[in-house]
């Protein structure tokens, strides 16, 4: 809980200091991953869970545009749903997606059955959406901005991935560059909004916790590959099998 009320630019400290913390760029999979250290099978398991992440994100901004008051706001919102379904078949980030684990080997069937999938993957993705549905509108924006944060990940991603895996070409990571610009207006936008609208102690200790929600979020992802495929015989039963695809 704050115990008094922030300054605006408090509160977008006290947000930046979360991500300073929390964000996922911090987890050891995702350093092994943007490191080279990871099999080829360890990297599609990767791809395959975040799948279900991407191709989630448009539910959870669906849902949160219904319950926006006003067009400019719903003309906001309405972006994000174009850029991750596209505007005809083919475009969009989750088709941008099924590029990059296509361009691993893996079958695009496989990945969108999500039959693959961990299941901590789809708790936490679940838990995302849920989250984004129930709570007030001031949360659920401000469970959005770990994309805040994400441009610096992203920027390492690339480059790691690029120079440590000879399976990995500029075209499978097509995905992340139109992020580049995507995420710093998304977040521009909802930072904008929680700094005028959190206003009472309440009100910004909530915004707070759901950014530290959303950390845990994409933190838990991470610790579900790790635990899953890092130590052998981890992997649950059902759950994608490296040598199977491969
Ligand atoms: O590559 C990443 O590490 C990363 C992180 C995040 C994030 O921080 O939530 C998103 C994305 N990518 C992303 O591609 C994306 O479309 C996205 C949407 C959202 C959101 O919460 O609405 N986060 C993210």
């Amino acid at each position: 809980m704050t115990d008094r009320i922030l300054t605006a630019d408090e509160l977008e400290a006290a947000l930046r200091a979360i991500g300073a913390e929390r964000y996922h760029n911090l987890h050891p999979f995702h350093r092994a991953l943007h490191a080279g250290l990871l099999t080829k099978g360890q990297v599609q398991a990767w791809a395959l869970n975040r799948y279900y992440y991407q191709a989630s994100i448009p539910a959870k901004d669906a849902s949160l545009l219904a319950r926006l008051p006003t067009a400019e706001l719903r003309r906001e919102w309405r972006r994000r749903l174009e850029d991750h379904d596209g505007t005809e078949p083919g475009t969009g980030g989750i088709a941008r997606w099924l590029k990059l684990t296509a361009g691993l080997g893996l079958d695009n069937g496989y990945v969108e059955s999500l039959d693959g999938l961990l299941p901590t993957t789809r708790f936490a993705v679940d838990a995302y959406v849920r989250f984004v549905r129930e709570r007030s509108i001031l949360e659920a924006i401000a469970s959005s901005l770990t994309e805040l944060f994400s441009p610096t990940i992203i920027s390492e991603r690339v480059v790691g991935m690029l120079g440590n895996y000879s399976f990995i070409t500029e075209e499978t990571l097509a995905y992340f560059q139109p992020r580049l610009t995507q995420a710093p207006r998304d977040s521009a936008f909802a930072l904008a909004y929680v700094r005028e609208h959190a206003r009472t102690a309440e009100q910004q200790s909530a915004v707070l916790a759901a950014l530290r929600f959303k950390c845990d979020v994409l933190w838990s992802m991470l610790d579900a590959l790790d635990y899953a495929y890092v130590t052998p015989g981890n992997i649950p039963p059902g759950a994608f099998r490296p040598e199977s695809q491969a």
